[in-house]
């Protein structure tokens, strides 16, 4: 693995990997809330939420105080919240409607305000400025923390997926959106995969974050894997994934051994 890339966990199975994911949120929630008394979590779209499923499920859906979850969008595709290419929906559908509360004899369920989604009534701009506005107010409160070394807010954990084509959140290859420094969230309205018009984190929010975790799975990901995190020499193509630095914070890859095959024997070994 080429340096600085992070923490490599290959799983056998897609269900191993589901179960480490389950831990390791449930672990990192866990101490944020003891810290912090809050967790302040990113999620993407994408295959990311079916593979974050087992968090519903017995001992997490008892053991996570998700009362005490204030949950963001790392990217979000600009369309109404009940659009199928919703990544609010489909993190509702698929995770956030599953956390009941009848299971939970002393804990409360996750508050539906402190679910921040997009504003879906307005232009991609407007709802880029209007989400980091959001941001901006809770990092006042200290809902979500603050960088030490740049203004950025610090989330507890921005979890991302990896397009086949490298892309993270809504970061595309060679788009102008990667340059970004001064926005937090900023908008796209040429994404080349539908829907074209989006919201995402900006690079200096990803790696001002306490934790990123990038989840990878299947054999069509196995390329941007290489060039994100193998060894492609200095002239090889930086790929959003690559970009991917946190400053102070931890990276952890969560991959399948499909999506871990082009990875060189080296880079397993370290
Ligand atoms: O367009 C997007 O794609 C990525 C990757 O999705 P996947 O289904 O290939 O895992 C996703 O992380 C991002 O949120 C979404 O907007």
């Amino acid at each position: 693995m080429a340096k600085n890339r992070g923490e490599l966990r290959i799983h056998e199975s897609v269900d191993e990997l589901r179960t480490d994911l389950a831990d390791y949120v449930a672990e990192l929630s866990e101490a944020s809330v003891k810290e912090r008394g809050v967790f302040a979590i990113a999620l993407s779209g994408g295959s990311l939420i079916g593979l974050m499923g087992k968090l519903c499920e017995a001992p997490y859906n008892k053991t996570v105080d998700w009362s005490k979850w204030y949950i963001f969008w790392a990217d979000e595709h600009v369309v109404a919240k009940n659009h199928a290419d919703s990544n609010y929906k489909l993190a509702k559908d698929g995770l956030l409607s599953k956390v009941v509360p009848a299971i939970h004899r002393y804990r409360v369920p996750i508050v539906p305000s402190h679910v921040h989604s997009i504003n879906d009534s307005v232009s991609a701009e407007e709802a880029a400025d209007d989400y980091e506005f959001v941001i901006r107010q809770l990092v006042k409160t200290r809902v979500v923390s603050v960088s030490e070394i740049s203004d950025c807010p610090k989330f507890d954990l921005i979890l991302l997926g990896l397009g086949p084509d490298g892309h993270i959140a809504s970061l595309f290859p060679n788009h102008s959106a990667l340059n970004e420094r001064e926005e937090w969230v900023t908008f796209i309205t040429d994404f080349p995969k539908p829907p074209p018009e989006r919201i995402t984190f900006t690079l200096p929010v990803i790696n001002s974050a306490s934790n990123v975790a990038v989840v990878v799975t299947g054999e069509s990901k196995a390329e941007s894997v290489h060039l994100a995190i193998g060894d492609v020499g200095p002239d090889g193509p930086l790929i959003p994934a690559r970009m991917v630095q946190p400053a102070m914070g931890k990276l952890v890859w969560f991959l399948d051994k499909l999506a871990a095959s082009k990875l060189e024997d080296s880079n397993l070994n370290k």
